[in-house]
């Protein structure tokens, strides 16, 4: 049987855990593939730091430049940008299949890598790098490739799906929920790339490619994080019967010209709570997707951890060394699809509007007016006196409405003097 030489680079929480199933489950990788997988070499930045997992010593090296050289298959997992970017293209260079979960790499700069492996006619693949565990860019790439995608929403990011969680479940503030999920480690000291939206939007940026063939990357994804989302959006979400999610959305729209184009955005998003992703709880992630013959699915599972992540980085080095075995062009994604990013302005969701109202006749028929004059149609309305007996609180969900209408509908709904404020302007997704 051939015997292909692994390379593994970085060997944190992810590659501590790929490095023991290679050792462990190495006869059964060996059956599945036809070649043994044998681990040549970890690159580390320190030999003797201590790690998860006990692994033979005399296979660490801080010579990552040396491994990846002598390697069929390297395996990227040690995060950022540099050296991982030139680590990745000295291996694809050399004629290596590489597999990776670096994210933030591949949404800056994916379309470099993609087109040097297409060159060189070798296999990248990246199924750790978007919803850990869970199976969704295979199966979007090449379960679906004989269909057409519509839509794609994502709960890709565990964390903040954690904190919001905590929120709705216990009516908690943003920051204590926050404290809640780095006290359990879902959180890291510096929470800035999770609740902000980055690591969520690099996702979204890798669903919106494979999705629509066509390569996007960071810049083309509109980003909002959930550190704004407070206790009370959270109750008034709930008592219309929405729960708050941040979803990663990628979705082509046709404009009244018939131009196709594709909205890529994070932000947090109402859905009725009898929405399948309304039901991820906790730090699970879960990706809904439309297509238009297999309609509705839905991947759920594990996004982060070392065990469950390093199933995704199993499956792809199997697929790879599959290749190598039995020859091949490499499997890469194609763009042909040329569809361009959409600006926000342009994506089309329902709102959900709340207002603090005075509570004197005449006062909903203005306001709605306001809608009616910039054309948003209104699907739900819910009215709560205040304990104060003057003013009250108004709840509006709109049907669809462009971007600009919405904002265009705000700022004259606050110019009159019966609306004290408006509390609350969120997305709608899934009515
Ligand atoms: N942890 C997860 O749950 C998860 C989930 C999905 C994807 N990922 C991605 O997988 C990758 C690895 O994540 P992780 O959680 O294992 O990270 P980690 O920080 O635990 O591990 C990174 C490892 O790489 C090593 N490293 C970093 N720079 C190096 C250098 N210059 N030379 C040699 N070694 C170096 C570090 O010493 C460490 O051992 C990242 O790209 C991450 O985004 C992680
Ligand atoms: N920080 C990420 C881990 C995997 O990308 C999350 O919270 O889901
Ligand atoms: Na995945």
């Amino acid at each position: 049987m051939k015997t292909l030489k692994v390379a593994l680079l970085g060997c944190g929480n992810v590659g501590a855990q790929v490095a023991r199933i290679l050792l462990e489950d190495a006869d059964t990788l060996a059956a599945r593939t036809g070649a043994r997988l044998e681990l040549v070499g970890i690159a580390v930045r320190n030999v003797d730091s201590p790690r998860d997992v006990e692994l033979p010593r005399e296979l660490f090296t801080t010579d990552a430049s040396t491994l990846v050289a002598g390697a069929d298959l390297v395996i990227e997992l040690m995060g950022g940008i540099e050296p991982a970017r030139g680590l990745i293209l000295e291996a694809i260079r050399h004629g290596a299949c590489v597999v990776t979960g670096n994210k933030a790499l591949l949404a800056q700069d994916g379309p470099t890598l993609y087109e040097e492996a297409d060159k060189a006619g070798v296999q990248l693949s990246y199924e750790a790098a978007v919803a850990g565990a869970i199976p969704i860019l295979r199966p979007i790439r090449d379960s679906l490739s004989g269909d057409r995608i519509t839509r794609v929403l994502g709960i890709v990011n565990g964390t903040t799906n954690f904190i919001l969680d905590q929120m709705d479940s216990t009516g908690a503030q943003f920051a204590d929920a926050l404290a809640e999920a780095q006290r359990l480690g879902y959180a890291e000291a510096d929470p800035t790339a999770d609740v902000e939206g980055h690591d969520a939007a690099a996702k979204a940026a890798i669903l919106a490619a494979l999705s629509f063939h066509t390569r996007f990357s960071l810049a083309d994804v509109h980003c909002e994080g959930i550190t704004k989302v407070s206790a009370a959006d959270i109750a008034a979400a709930k008592d219309a019967g929405f729960v708050i999610k941040l979803l990663a959305i990628a979705e082509k729209l046709t404009d009244d010209d018939g131009a196709e184009g594709v909205s890529v955005r994070v932000h947090p998003t109402l859905l009725p709570r009898e929405h399948p992703l309304a039901a991820v709880r906790g730090a699970f992630n879960a990706v809904f997707v439309e297509a238009e013959n297999a309609g509705e699915l839905m991947f759920y599972g594990q996004g982060a951890g070392g065990t469950p992540t390093a199933s995704a980085v199993l499956g792809d080095l199997v697929s790879a060394a599959r290749r190598v075995v039995l020859g091949g062009p490499g499997r890469t994604e194609t763009t042909t699809g040329h569809v361009p990013a959409l600006p926000i302005s342009a994506s089309r969701t329902s709102y959900h509007v709340g207002l603090s109202v005075a509570d004197q006749p005449g006062v909903l028929a203005r306001i709605a007016q306001v809608f009616s004059d910039n054309g948003v149609s209104i699907e739900l309305f819910r009215q709560s006196m205040n304990t104060d007996d003057v003013t009250a609180e108004l709840r509006i969900v709109t049907h669809r409405a462009s971007e600009a209408s919405l904002a265009a509908t705000v700022e004259s709904v606050s110019q009159l003097d019966v609306v004290k404020d408006v509390t609350s302007v969120l997305r709608v997704e899934g009515v």
